[in-house]
Parts: structure tokens; C-alpha cells; sequence
């Protein structure tokens, strides 16, 4: 069935109730009223039946009681005696003995009236309650009696209603003839008459209503019944004078009272059971409609999915296939010409495995036949097959069994996605993955993989294996003054250079940065290694062309062999250590790891945290050296001194420590404690210049003029009563920007001296470009002064040099009183060393300031000078 006519066919409960329910409660009311109505109507027809049957019944109770009256009153009129003892005669006495016309006549027959009246109309006798007398009869029934005792005179009784003056009665008269003459001999105007009466009283209605079962019968002036139970008693006129009604039964609404209960209870029975079925149906209905909908739904989703699967069809790269139960292709769908640009007539009739051919994947194209045979399916079968161009594409084949009708296989069908892009894209990525993107080298992981299989390779064979670790020197400073473009191009000709040094079989990978590594398997280690690092030293040292520059850079190199490690990451760690040594024992440089290496490279791990909890748990302090003014002949200056009170090292020395703080760049928070601690420890000293030692690396921090700014205002000391000393070095690499921070420096009013001098570069030109304030002459010169001339000769120009450009000399480590008295009479204006002062802490040093005495030890100087 399709989803429309489901539709169609399923009708909600709404118009379940319109269509269903409605149209029967209105036959079941109908139904109800039409029995109720029909009853209503039966009982009502019963009813006036019965008013019909018992109105007979009261006209024949009325006529009955007439005919009576008639018969009792001729038995009367219609005898001998009557006619001689009231009619020829009136014989009262006769007339009135019981048994005659006496009170008989009311005891006996019940009449409430008799009378006699002459042909002349006169009552000569009466009898009234049964008392016989004379009263008149048309006094005492003073309308109609005449007409009705008129009518009577023919011989035949006349009966009919009359009132008396206070009751209704039944009236007969009748004239008195003897039943031995014949009546026509008589004139009716000579006729007597004789007339009874009965009052219709309360024991008369009552007789008539026992013996007709008229029920409540009653007479009554007025016609009061509507229902026609009743009945009017007419004068021989015709008009009625009065009325008697009763109360028929009603047997039609006994019918209804014997009918309505169980027809009101079939009725309910009925209605309930109405209301069951059509809540029974309307479940039906509602469950067919559910069942309806939700076959709806899975119409509307079968439709939805196949109409997705045709749109998925279309649009994918996928297309569909189908063969026979030989394996032979029977249906490609539209899609294949599409990607493959081959037209589905050229290959149909084909096997299977005559398009697709097997490709890398030789256990899925075995899982394929084996599927083929044994009618299972499969999927994941990576395959390629040639496209219209002729190009090699790759596709992944998925298939499955059709069975017969007979459940025989009928033959496979499935799809062929074309995975091409997807296979080339995942190679690209694999290459991303494991190659350098600068230099194209294998990166650090494929480097590690190829370790992994050299070392096994290595085991199985017993060959040697060196792993080489190198970096270039100076390449920092290439990137810094060239920029990274140009480091980029250095570093992809260092890593051709490097190729060129190689033997088929090594690997060369970049590590990152300047870091390269190499794997070299040779039967002749170490001697091998040994030779490709030197010749690789050599590559490097020729000159590199980069972006118009000619660069000079070297190259340092570890070399680590598995008899130490034969684990991939320990053997290029003891490589990198080795390199680490190379580069500490000077740039250019070759070193072959040694375990010892190893225990140094520890205990500098050790020191560095160990350095690293000095600041937090304040072990570190500052001493203090005097600079001795000879001129002035007193202590102008303290130079600040960092010291590491360790609590099992001892005092480490700064020589020790301040290298690795620099390689670790620990020596920026130092450096500005030291800078703040000095500054504030001068304070206490008023009038004396504090000097502090700046590591290039603190120099070359790019925050280091904000520093001192932001110490000085914290502090709270006069600018000009701090020293900075630095050397020669912060000044070789950036000579510009290095100017432009002791420019910065000297912007904020500090003084600088050139510390060490003699012992770098010793470019004058440095001097001549910045205007230091002071030289400090190294005190390598002055421990030689008294034997070697060209120390002598060194701090005379130093001196002579200063003097021409206004700067301070000062002399370093001056240890004995000859040096002093040398350096004095070289026209020296400041000295400093054991001689004067060795470094103390604070305390000591403002004890020492108070305790000078340098002036007379100055004074027997100059005098000894002189
Ligand atoms: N960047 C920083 N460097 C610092 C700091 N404190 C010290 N240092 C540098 O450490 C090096 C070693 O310093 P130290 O062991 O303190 O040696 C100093 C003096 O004790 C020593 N000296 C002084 N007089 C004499 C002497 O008569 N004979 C002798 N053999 N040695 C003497 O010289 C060092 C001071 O040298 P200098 O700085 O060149 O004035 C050293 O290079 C310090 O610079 C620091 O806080 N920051």
C-alpha cells in the first residue's frame, strides 16, 4: 500500500466520532425514542380504549338503571288494584299499606319518589322517603316532570333526568291502565299516571361504580374530565343537568410503568453496551490508525533512505556493481562512467577481478576470491583498475551474496569506492608526518623508527653503528641579525652539504632547529664516524651564500655508539651529551660520548635544581669588594658579588653557577635580585658607588633598561651611585643594538664600566664608539705586571687610552703592595683587589668602611712611588 492511501485510509478519532460514533448514538437514540414514542402512543390508544370501553359501560349502568326503573314502575302502573284504588278510586288507605304503593316503593325498590298524578295533572298521592302523603309532585320537581309524565301517558314508561330542588333524579312515569282492559279504550288524557324517582345520591353512584367498576364515579355539575371519563345526564330535553365522571383505569400507563423499567434498563444495558463497542472499535481504530502512521513513518523513512541512498549514490565517488553467480559484472550503476570515464557497455560481461586488479592490499584480493567462492561477504578489499586515461586509480570493494529465489547464490553485488585522493592524501600526510617540511629530511620520528630497525638490523648482524648529534654554531645569531628566512636558507644548504657526506644506507635527519642527527652503519667504528665528522667539519667550514651574505658558521657534533646504549632514545641522548661537551669545549668541534659525560651531565642537572630552590629558600647573598680611590685616597665604590650559601655544597662560587644560570636563563631573576639587593645594601653606604656585574645574557634581555629603571625607583638610589660592569662580549655579536641599550643605560643616568678588558676582543673602536666611564683592566694583566713587559705595556696604553677619552682606569685583583706601587706610578686612578679588600658580606663591609685606614697605607704608597 502506498503512503498516500494509508493516509487516506487511516481517519483520525475526530472524524472517528463524526463518521462513526455520532451516526450510531443517534440511531441508538432514535431506536429508544421510537419504542419510548411508540409505547407513549400504545399506552395512550389503551387508554382512551379503556375511556371508550367504560363510558359504554357507564351509558349501560345509566340505561340499565333506566330500564329498571321503567320495569319497576310499569310492574306498578300496569296492575288491576293500582288502576281501582288510584285511578277509578283513590283509596289512600289501600294505596299507602306496605306492599301496595306504600313504603315499599322506597324500602323495597329504592325509590326516593312516587307519585300519582290525575289525567288533570294533580298529585293525589305521593310517597316521599317512603312515607306516603300528599305532596305535590311538580313542587317538589318543578322543570320537565309534565313533558316526561306527557310522554308517559301513551302507556309506555318514560324516563329521564330531572332535578329536584336540591338533588338529581331519575325520573319514569308511566300512565296506570288495567291489564284486563285494553289501553287504546282510554284516552291518554284520562290516563293517571304514576311516576318514580330515584335521587342519584351518593349510595346510588357507589352501586353503580361497584357494579360497573367505574371507578370514582362521582356526579358533578360541571363537565370536569378532560380525558372524556364522563358521561352527561340529559333531560327529555336533551340538556344536560348534570354530569357523572369516574376515573377509568389506564392500563396504558400501567403498560408503561410495567414497560418503561426494563426498557429504561435495556436501554442503559444497551447504551453501555454501545459505549463498549464503540470504545472497542475506536481502539481498533486508534491501533489501525497507529499501525497506519507508523507504517506511514516507515514508508516516509523507506522513501527518505532510498531517496538519501540515490542522492549518496549520485553524489559520491562510489558506484555500484553487480555480477552473476560466474563472477561476471552484470549492472554497474551511472556513477562508474562518471569517475572512471569508462563506458559500463565495454566492461560488462567482464569477471570481477578482469577490471580491478590486485594492488598493495594482497590479502584482501585473496579474501575476495575466497569470498567469491564461498558466497560470503566482503569488504575492505583494496584493489586498482585503470581508468579511461589509462592512470592507475585505487578503489576499496565491498560486496555481498545474492541468493536465488531458490536461496542458491544468484551472484555478488556491492559497491567500489575510488580511493585515490584519499590513499594519496594519507601518503602525503604519512610523508608530512615523518619528514622535515624545511629541508624534506626525515624528521625525529622517522629518524627513531629507522634507529629502531638499525639497532635490530645491528644486532642481527654484528655490524657498528654510530649515531651522530649536531648543531650549528652560530646559527642563533644568523636568524637574529639575518632573520628566520635567512636561517631557513642556511639551513636547507647545510642539510644538501650534509647529504653529500653520506653513504648510501645512512640516514640523515633534521631534529629540529639547527639540531640534525645521523645514523651511520659502518664495520669500521669508531674510526668511521670519527672521519665522516671531520669531513663534515670541513663541509661546513666553506663559506655559505645567503641572500647576498657570506656566512661563516661551524658545526659542533657528538658521536655515541650502542655499546653504551642499545636503546634508541638513550643512544641519542648519549649523542646529544657528547654534542653538549663538543660545544662547551669550544664550536667546531668533535666528541665521542663518554659514560663519564653522563655523570657530569647529572650533577649539572642537579646544580641547576638546586638553583632553582636557592632563590626560593634565599640561599643566595651578595659580598661586597672596595674600589680604592687613589687619587681621593679613599673607598669610592663597593663592587656587589654573588654568593650561594648551599646547605651541603658550601659557598658555590659564582664562576660555578652563573654559567649554567645564563644557559638556563635563571640569570634574569638573579640578575635583578642582585641588582635590587645592592642597590638598596648602598644606601646604608652614603656617598659610596655600588657596581654590579650584568651577564651578557641579562644584557642582551630586552627588559633590562625597564629593570633598572623600576630597581632605581623602588630603591630609591641616585642613579649616578650605580655602576653596571659589563664585557667586551655583549658587545661583539650586535655591536648596534648593544650601543643602543648603553645609550638606553646611560639615558637614566647609571655609569658603565668595561669590565675585563684585555681578556676579549679588546676592540678599541668600542671604546671610541660609547664613552664608558670606567675601564676595568683585568687582573690577568696586573698578576703579571712586575714579569712580563706586555702586561706592563697592555695597562700602560689601557691607562693612557682612558685618560685621552676621560674614563676611569681601575685595576683588578691588585694582590701585593708592588702591583699597587706599579700601577700608581702608571698614573692608575683606581684600584681593587686582596691587597685592599677581599669580598665580604655587608655587615663586614660597613665595619671595613668604618675602620679605613687606607689613607696612610696610600699615602706610604705615593712616597714609596715617588
Ligand atoms: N653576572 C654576574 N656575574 C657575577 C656576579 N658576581 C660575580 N660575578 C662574576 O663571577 C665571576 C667570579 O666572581 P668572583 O668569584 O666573585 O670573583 C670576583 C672577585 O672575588 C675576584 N677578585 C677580586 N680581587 C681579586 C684579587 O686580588 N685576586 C683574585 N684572584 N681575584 C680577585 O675577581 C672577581 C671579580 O671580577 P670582576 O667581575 O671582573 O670584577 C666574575 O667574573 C664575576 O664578574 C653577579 O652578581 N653577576
Amino acid at each position: 500500500m502506498e503512503a498516500a492511501d494509508l493516509k487516506a485510509a487511516s481517519f483520525s478519532g475526530e472524524k472517528f466520532t463524526r463518521r462513526v460514533v455520532v451516526p450510531m448514538a443517534g440511531m441508538v437514540i432514535l431506536a429508544i425514542l421510537l419504542v419510548l414514542g411508540f409505547a407513549v402512543i400504545s399506552a395512550d390508544g389503551q387508554n382512551r380504549l379503556e375511556v371508550e370501553s367504560s363510558t359504554a359501560l357507564a351509558e349501560t349502568a345509566l340505561s340499565v338503571k333506566k330500564r329498571e326503573i321503567a320495569r319497576n314502575l310499569q310492574d306498578y302502573a300496569v296492575w288491576e288494584d293500582v288502576f281501582k284504588n288510584l285511578h277509578e278510586t283513590l283509596d289512600f288507605g289501600w294505596a299507602s299499606t306496605n306492599g301496595n304503593v306504600g313504603a315499599n316503593i322506597y324500602e323495597g325498590l329504592g325509590y326516593d319518589l312516587a307519585f300519582v298524578l290525575r289525567p288533570d295533572g294533580k298529585t293525589v298521592y305521593a310517597v316521599v322517603d317512603g312515607v306516603p302523603q300528599t305532596a305535590d309532585a311538580f313542587s317538589i320537581i318543578p322543570r320537565g316532570l309534565d313533558s316526561l309524565v306527557e310522554s308517559g301517558s301513551t302507556g309506555e314508561p318514560a324516563v329521564g333526568f330531572l332535578r329536584s330542588k336540591d338533588q338529581l333524579l331519575l325520573v319514569a312515569a308511566t300512565a296506570i291502565l288495567p291489564p284486563s282492559v285494553d289501553a287504546s279504550t282510554i284516552p291518554p288524557k284520562n290516563r293517571s299516571s304514576l311516576v318514580f324517582a330515584k335521587a342519584l345520591d351518593q349510595t346510588f353512584v357507589e352501586s353503580i361504580s361497584s357494579d360497573y367498576l367505574l371507578d370514582s364515579l362521582k356526579v358533578v355539575e360541571q363537565e370536569e374530565q378532560a380525558d372524556g371519563a364522563t358521561l352527561p345526564l340529559v333531560d327529555p330535553s336533551g340538556k344536560a343537568l348534570s354530569y357523572i365522571v369516574w376515573t377509568p383505569a389506564t392500563p396504558g400507563y400501567q403498560f408503561l410503568k410495567w414497560l418503561l423499567p426494563p426498557l429504561a434498563a435495556a436501554m442503559v444495558l444497551l447504551g453501555l453496551f454501545a459505549h463498549q463497542v464503540i470504545r472497542k472499535v475506536r481502539r481498533s481504530t486508534e491501533e489501525l490508525e497507529e499501525s497506519a502512521r507508523t507504517v506511514e513513518t516507515y514508508a516516509q523513512t523507506l522513501e527518505e533512505s532510498e531517496a538519501r541512498f540515490r542522492d549518496v549514490a549520485e553524489a559520491s565517488s562510489d558506484w555500484i556493481w553487480e555480477c552473476d553467480g560466474e563472477m561476471r559484472l552484470v549492472y554497474l550503476s551511472t556513477r562508474f562512467s562518471e569517475v572512471t570515464g569508462i563506458s559500463a557497455a565495454s566492461i560488462l560481461g567482464k569477471q570481477l577481478d578482469q577490471f580491478f586488479m590486485k594492488d598493495t592490499d594482497a590479502e584482501g584480493w585473496e579474501r575476495l576470491h575466497a569470498s567469491a567462492h564461498d558466497h560470503v561477504a566482503f569488504r575492505h578489499v583494496r584493489c586498482s583498475y585503470k581508468d579511461a586515461q589509462g592512470r592507475m586509480r585505487i578503489c576499496r570493494l565491498a560486496g555481498r551474496p545474492i541468493g536465488s529465489s531458490k536461496g542458491q547464490l544468484s551472484g555478488f553485488r556491492g559497491t567500489a569506492t575510488d580511493i585515490t585522493e584519499e590513499v594519496e592524501a594519507h601518503a602525503r600526510a604519512n610523508h608530512l608526518a615523518l619528514h622535515d617540511a624545511l629541508t624534506e629530511l626525515p624528521n625525529r620520528l622517522l629518524f627513531r623508527e629507522r634507529l629502531i630497525y638499525a639497532l635490530s638490523d645491528n644486532r642481527r648482524r654484528h655490524s657498528d653503528l654510530a649515531i651522530l648529534c649536531l648543531d650549528l654554531d652560530h646559527f642563533k645569531e644568523v636568524n637574529d641579525t639575518l632573520g628566520h628566512g635567512a636561517g631557513d636558507v642556511l639551513l636547507r644548504q647545510f642539510s644538501a652539504r650534509l647529504q653529500t657526506c653520506l653513504q648510501s644506507g645512512d640516514t640523515v635527519a633534521r631534529l629540529g632547529g639547527d639540531e640534525f642527527a645521523i645514523i651511520q652503519s659502518s664495520a669500521n667504528q669508531p674510526q668511521d664516524a670519527g672521519a665522516l665528522s671531520r669531513r663534515i667539519i670541513e663541509i661546513v667550514k666553506q663559506p655559505f651564500q645567503v641572500e647576498g651574505h657570506e656566512l661563516h658558521v661551524g658545526v659542533s657534533i657528538g658521536v655515541a655508539f650502542p655499546d653504551h646504549a642499545d636503546d634508541p632514545d638513550k643512544l641519542l641522548k648519549n649523542a646529544d651529551i657528547a654534542l653538549y661537551r663538543a660545544k662547551q669545549g669550544g664550536r667546531g668541534n668533535v666528541r665521542f660520548f663518554e659514560p663519564q659525560m653522563d655523570l657530569e651531565l647529572q650533577a649539572r642537572k642537579a646544580l641547576e635544581y638546586d638553583l632553582r630552590q636557592a632563590l626560593l629558600k634565599d640561599e643566595l647573598e651578595l659580598h661586597y669588594q672596595p674600589l680604592i680611590d687613589l687619587e681621593a685616597q679613599k673607598v669610592s665604590a663597593v663592587e656587589a658579588l654573588l654568593r650561594w650559601r648551599h646547605p651541603s655544597r658550601g659557598l658555590v662560587s659564582p664562576g660555578e653557577f652563573i654559567p649554567l644560570a645564563e644557559e638556563t636563563g635563571m640569570i634574569i631573576s638573579i640578575g635583578e635580585w642582585v641588582l635590587r639587593t645592592a642597590c638598596q645594601q648602598a644606601l646604608s653606604w652614603p656617598g659610596l658607588r655600588v657596581a654590579v656585574n650584568l651577564s651578557p645574557v641579562q644584557f642582551r634581555h630586552r627588559e633590562l633598561v625597564d629593570t633598572v629603571k623600576q630597581v632605581l625607583e623602588d630603591t630609591g638610589l641616585e642613579p649616578g651611585r650605580l655602576e653596571l660592569e659589563i664585557t667586551e662580549s655583549v658587545l661583539i655579536n650586535d655591536t648596534e643594538a648593544a650601543l643602543d641599550i648603553l645609550s638606553a643605560l646611560k639615558g637614566i643616568g647609571v655609569h658603565i664600566a668595561m669590565d675585563d678588558f684585555g681578556t676579549g676582543y679588546s676592540s678599541l673602536g668600542y671604546l671610541n664608539s660609547f664613552p664608558f666611564d670606567k675601564i676595568k683592566i683585568d687582573k690577568s694583566f696586573v698578576t703579571t705586571l712586575e714579569d712580563k713587559v706586555k702586561s706592563l705595556a697592555i695597562v700602560r696604553s689601557v691607562i693612557g687610552l682612558s685618560e685621552s677619552l676621560s674614563m676611569t682606569t681601575t685595576a683588578e685583583g691588585v694582590e701585593t703592595m708592588e702591583q699597587a706601587m706599579l700601577l700608581l706610578g702608571e698614573g692608575c686612578k683606581q684600584v681593587q683587589g686582596y691587597f685592599f679588600g677581599r669580598p665580604v658580606p655587608a655587615l663586614e663591609m660597613t665595619a671595613f668602611l668604618g675602620n679605613w685606614q687606607g689613607f696612610t697605607v696610600l699615602k706610604s704608597l705615593k712616597t714609596d712611588a715617588a
